[in-house]
């Protein structure tokens, strides 16, 4: 161990490097990992990283933090995270793949080297802007959610509601639409096959989620009953395409709509890799869609005047018919209002990479956090995306605050990166924006206001479990436009 240090220190100082602040721990280093869970279960895991960075300094962006014997670097330095994300020299760390592989296998999402590059192969043709913009299938999944929200026929206001599972259920149907050419119809009467779907999805991604948190002793979470989530899961999967191989797509079908499970048919018939492709996606596209939504919401009704000016925007560029993609992204305020979403509530809060060799990343060393970091080979670095989108530094004085006139003037860098960057970056990142602002224009279109319905004591709550959703749901009220006086 001690060889190994020296060999270590020798190889940064030949390199130029100098250590990041080391934040306090107790002498096995459990006192952070202590911390860290007890903020992850009063929802605010996101905003203690963030917090226990500045409370070493504001200037303190690249720290390390020693847990359970393992040094591991976190950074909400926008160079190093653009390094992390497009240097060769890191990946996804074996933490990542072992704690998902029960449920998801080897996939797009789960692997690296070359079996991750066969996956993204696979995949990426399917994701084009033609694959995923289908505006009558969205429709379709719309009316199915509004039919959840009747309204008083005399004042127009709907009752008092939880958006936040009407949108987990249309991202889960709209994602079976997409990924295997059938919804999971969880929107319909009864909750269809999708209702039974997402409650193993849900308590499976917990269980995966805690053995991610316990970092190389991830295995010391297996119980039967997860596994018998997995099991379903992977029942509901196997069976459609058993059945799809049995019937198989009649080739010259034009009328037949695009799905991702046809396609793939194409290139391979093993059931083991289109079961585990195509549960890579839904993982990756269902929850994360209905969280951005459920947050866009949670925000709208909580900033009557943007809801206002949101509303104005799209009926007057868009009028009140549905509208196709192309028209949507050209609502500026629109993707202003999701880049303020994703940036102050952030769905995706922390991302990681680990190093595949001995490497350096560009910034942290040092008093003044100039010079370059040593990153051994094996290091984990955790990327807090929720911690480097409320820099003030970067995001000026109000980065708490809710405000989608700041994207006016902010360029896109590599300070925000919800959808990642590089090689692995979402694929989804088009079908998601789409979706959304799909759903956001048909609500401004039907409904001239929406009333924030929490009660309590109004702190925002992250509830993080891969994603980061509204701890509290999204309560409110809405007021169907025709109504108006
Ligand atoms: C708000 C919505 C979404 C967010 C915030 C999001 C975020 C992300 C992020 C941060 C990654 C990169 C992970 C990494 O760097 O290790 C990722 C990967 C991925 N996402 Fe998304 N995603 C969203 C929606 C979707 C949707 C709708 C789909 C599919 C229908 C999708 C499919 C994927 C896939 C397949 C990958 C793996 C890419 C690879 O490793 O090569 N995502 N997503």
């Amino acid at each position: 161990f001690e060889t190994k240090k020296r060999r270590n220190d020798a190889k940064a100082a030949a390199l130029g490097c100098l250590p990041p602040p080391r934040r306090e721990s107790n002498w096995i280093g459990s006192t952070i990992l202590r911390e860290s869970i007890q903020a992850t279960k009063d929802d605010r895991g996101p905003q203690y990283v963030a917090e226990s960075m500045d409370r070493m300094s504001p200037y303190c962006h690249t720290a390390i933090d020693p847990i359970v014997h393992c040094n591991i670097v976190v950074t909400r330095d926008p160079e190093n995270v653009w390094a992390l994300f497009h240097s060769p020299d890191f990946d996804i760390s074996i933490i990542r793949q072992r704690s998902f592989e029960p449920l998801l296998g080897n996939g797009i999402f789960t692997s690296r080297g070359n079996a991750w590059k066969h996956s993204r192969t696979l995949l990426k043709p399917h994701f084009s802007k033609e694959m995923i913009g289908d505006v009558g299938l969205q429709e379709q999944q719309l009316n199915n959610l509004i039919r959840h929200l009747p309204a008083d026929t005399k004042t127009g206001w709907t009752e008092k509601v939880d958006l936040a599972p009407l949108f987990f259920k249309l991202s889960l149907d709209t994602a079976t639409e997409f990924i295997f050419g059938q919804s999971s119809n969880s929107l319909q009467q009864g909750g269809g096959v999708g209702e039974t779907l997402a409650y193993h999805i849900e308590a499976a991604k917990v269980w995966i989620d805690r053995r991610g948190g316990l970092g190389k002793f991830y295995w010391l979470l297996n119980s039967r009953k997860s596994r018998q989530h997995c099991k379903a899961i992977h029942k509901f999967a196997d069976k459609i395409v058993a059945d799809r191989l049995a019937n198989p797509p009649a080739k010259a079908d034009a009328s037949s709509q695009f799905n991702l499970l046809n396609e793939l048919l194409k290139e391979t018939k093993n059931k083991r890799q289109l079961r585990n492709e195509m549960l890579n996606v839904l993982l990756a596209g269902r929850d994360t869609t209905g969280c951005l939504l459920g947050w866009i919401f949670y925000f709208l009704a909580r900033h009557p005047q943007v809801y206002d000016t949101l509303r104005h925007r799209i009926i007057e560029q868009l009028g009140r018919e549905p509208a196709d993609f192309h028209a949507l992204s050209q609502v500026d305020y629109l993707r202003w209002v999701i880049n303020e979403s994703l940036r102050v509530a952030s769905v995706i809060p922390l991302n990681e990479r680990v190093a595949l060799r001995d490497t350096t990343l560009p910034r942290g060393g040092g008093p003044n956090g100039n010079a370059k970091v040593f990153i051994p080979k094996g290091t984990q670095v955790l990327i807090p995306l929720y911690a480097m989108q409320h820099r003030p530094d970067i995001w000026g004085k109000d980065a708490e605050k809710f405000r989608p006139e700041r994207w006016e003037f902010h360029r896109l860098g590599p300070e925000f990166v919800p959808f990642g960057a590089g090689v692995r970056q979402c694929l989804g990142q088009q079908f998601a924006r789409n979706e959304v602002s799909y759903v956001v224009s048909r609500f401004c279109q039907r409904y001239d206001r929406i009333e924030n319905m929490e009660v309590g004591d109004g702190r925002i709550r992250l509830h993080h479990a891969v994603e980061n959703r509204s701890g509290t749901g999204v309560q409110v009220r809405l007021h169907e436009a025709h109504n108006s006086v």
